[in-house]
C-alpha cells in the first residue's frame, strides 16, 4: 500500500464497507476525505478504488490521466440481458462507444439537433404549465418530478421516434425509471466481489432483468411499428429521427467490426430515456430549494416576469437574459447533482499527485462533495443563487468545482440538452404561479424533507409534492 494514495485501513474481505453508508455513500466518502486526504485509497469489499474529492484532485482523474482512466463502469446490473455490450455507459472509450455518443450527438444533444427540436421543448414546457394550471385550479398539488419527467419524456420521445408516448406508458414509465435508477445503485456483492458475480447472491441482475425487459419491450414497439411504416413507403415524419438514423446503419459494419441491429438501438434508446431521469430530478431539486428560501424564489418570478412579461409563454430565446434563472439552476447542480460520482476504471497503472493508481482500481469523483467543498466555496450548504452573479463558473466541464455533468472525455452527452431544458422547465413551472409544499409532507412542520435516494440517480427521498396557485 506504501505507494497507494492514504485512506482507512482495510478489514480482511470486507475492506472499508463497513465506515460507508450503503445509502448515502457519497455522504460517508466525504466524511472519509476530510481524514484522509482529497486523493484517497479505500476497498470496496475485493475492489480497490480510489476517491477524489477536490477540484485538483477531479482534474488529475479526468483530465490529465483520463486517457488511461475511462474505461467503463461494468456494473454487475447492467449485464441484465447482455445490455452491458452496447451500453454507453459501460463500453470502453474505443469504437462502439465513440459510434454510440456521436448517434446520441446526432438524434438528440448535439447543437444541429438541439437547434432542430427547439419548438417541441417549449411545446413539452407548455404542456407543463398547462398541468400545473389544471392541478392549481382543481386545488390538487403538483407532484414536481413526475410532471416534469412527463415533460422531459414527451421532448426525448419526439427526438427519437418523432411522436408522443402514451400517457399511460409514461406514468409506468416514471416508476420503471426510479426503480431501475435505486437498483442499479445500491451496493451489489456481485460488483463488490467480482469472483461471485455469477451467482448474482442478491439477485440484482434477475430484478434489473425485468426491467430492462420491460424497457426494451416498450421500444421494440417503436421499432417494430417504424419498420412496418418504412416497408408501406411512408415518408418520414420529422427530416431524420434518431431511430431512423439508427435503421439507416441497420446490418452494416462499423469500425472495429460491430454491427447495428436492434439490440444495439434498444440499448442506447432505453439508457438515454433512464439518464434523462436526471432532468426531472434536478427540475425537482430546484423547486424544493426554492420553496424554502421565499427570497430567491421572489426574485426569479420577478426575473421572468420582466423579461418574458406576463401574458407570455416562457421561450429558450429567453434564457440568455434571465441570469438569476442560470444561477439558480448552478446553485441546484452545485448542492444537488443529482449524479453524485463520476466513475472509472484504470487500463493502465497511472501516477497521481506522487501516488500509483494501479491497472483495475475503479476510480470515483465525488461530485456532490465537490459541490460543498468549504475550501472552494463560501457557506457552502447554503442556497444563495447569487454567488454565481459575478462568477465565471460554468458546469461545461472546465472548472473542476462544478462538474455535475462530470468532465473529459466520458463527460455527460446530454449536457446541452440538460443546460437548455432544465430551466425552461423550472421557468415555465415558478412563471405565473406562487407555490406552497404540500402540509402534509411536511414532517412535523420542520421544513421539506431534502433527504437523498441514492441511485443511478440521486431524487428526493420523499418526492416533493406542492401546491401551485395562478398569479
Ligand atoms: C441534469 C441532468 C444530467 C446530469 C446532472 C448528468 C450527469 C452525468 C454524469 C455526472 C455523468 C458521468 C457518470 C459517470 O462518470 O459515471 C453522465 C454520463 C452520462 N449521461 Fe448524463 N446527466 C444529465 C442528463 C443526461 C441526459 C439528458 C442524457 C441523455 C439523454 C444523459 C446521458 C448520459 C450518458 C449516456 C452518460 C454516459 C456517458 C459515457 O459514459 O460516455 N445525461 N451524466
Amino acid at each position: 500500500r506504501r505507494r497507494l494514495p492514504p485512506g482507512p485501513t482495510p478489514l480482511p474481505v470486507v475492506g472499508n464497507l463497513l465506515d460507508i453508508d450503503r445509502d448515502a455513500p457519497h455522504r460517508s466518502l466525504a466524511r472519509l476525505a476530510r481524514r484522509h486526504g482529497p486523493l484517497m485509497s479505500v476497498r470496496l469489499g475485493a475492489v480497490h478504488a480510489v476517491v477524489a474529492t477536490s477540484p485538483d484532485a477531479a482534474r488529475e482523474l479526468l483530465q490529465r490521466n483520463n486517457a488511461s482512466l475511462a474505461a467503463g463502469r461494468g456494473l454487475d446490473a447492467w449485464r441484465a440481458m447482455g445490455h452491458d455490450a452496447h451500453s454507453v455507459i459501460a463500453l470502453p472509450p474505443r469504437a462502439k462507444w465513440h459510434a454510440l455518443r456521436r448517434l446520441a450527438a446526432a438524434g438528440l444533444a448535439g447543437p444541429r439537433r438541439l437547434a432542430e427540436q427547439r419548438a417541441v421543448r417549449e411545446e413539452k414546457a407548455r404542456d407543463l404549465a398547462r398541468h400545473v394550471a389544471a392541478k392549481s385550479e382543481e386545488g390538487a398539488p403538483v407532484h414536481v418530478a413526475r410532471a416534469a419527467f412527463a415533460a422531459v419524456v414527451g421532448a426525448l420521445s419526439q427526438a427519437m421516434f418523432s411522436e408522443d408516448m402514451d400517457p399511460a406508458l409514461v406514468d409506468e414509465l416514471t416508476d420503471v425509471a426510479i426503480e431501475a435508477s435505486v437498483l442499479s445503485g445500491a451496493p451489489n456483492v456481485s460488483d463488490l466481489y467480482p469472483a461471485l458475480a455469477a451467482a448474482d447472491l442478491q439477485g440484482v441482475r434477475r430484478r434489473a432483468g425485468r426491467l430492462v425487459a420491460w424497457l426494451y419491450g416498450l421500444i421494440d414497439g417503436q421499432i417494430e411499428r417504424r419498420r412496418r411504416s418504412r416497408a408501406a413507403g411512408e415518408a418520414r415524419r420529422n427530416s431524420n429521427d434518431l431511430l431512423d438514423m439508427m435503421l439507416d446503419m441497420e446490418g452494416e459494419e462499423q469500425e472495429e467490426g460491430w454491427v447495428m441491429n436492434q439490440d444495439v438501438m434498444r440499448a442506447l434508446l432505453m439508457e438515454l430515456i433512464l439518464a434523462s431521469a436526471s432532468l426531472s430530478a434536478a427540475t425537482e431539486w430546484a423547486m424544493a430549494e426554492l420553496l424554502q428560501n421565499q427570497d430567491a424564489m421572489k426574485r426569479l418570478q420577478d426575473e421572468i416576469a420582466t423579461v418574458v412579461g406576463t401574458n407570455k409563454q416562457m421561450e429558450e430565446a429567453d434564457l440568455n437574459r434571465l441570469p438569476y434563472l442560470q444561477a439558480v439552476v448552478n446553485e441546484t447542480l452545485r448542492l444537488h447533482p443529482p449524479v453524485p460520482f463520476a466513475t472509472g476504471l484504470a487500463e493502465a497503472t497511472v501516477e497521481v499527485q506522487g501516488y500509483n493508481i494501479p491497472k483495475g482500481t475503479a476510480t470515483f469523483v465525488n461530485i456532490w462533495a465537490i459541490g460543498r467543498d468549504g475550501e472552494v466555496w463560501d457557506e457552502p450548504e447554503k442556497f444563495m443563487p447569487e454567488r454565481f452573479l459575478q462568477s465565471e463558473i460554468s458546469f461545461f466541464g472546465t472548472d473542476f468545482e462544478l462538474i455535475p455533468f462530470s468532465a473529459g472525455r466520458r463527460i455527460c452527452p446530454g449536457l446541452s440538452l440538460a443546460a437548455k431544458i432544465v430551466p425552461l422547465l423550472l421557468g415555465s413551472m415558478v412563471h405565473r404561479f406562487q407555490w406552497t409544499p404540500l402540509p402534509e409532507d411536511q414532517d412535523g412542520g420542520d421544513g421539506i424533507d431534502m433527504t437523498e435516494q441514492f441511485g443511478l440517480v440521486m431524487a428526493m427521498a420523499v418526492p416533493l409534492r406542492a401546491v401551485a396557485k395562478k398569479i
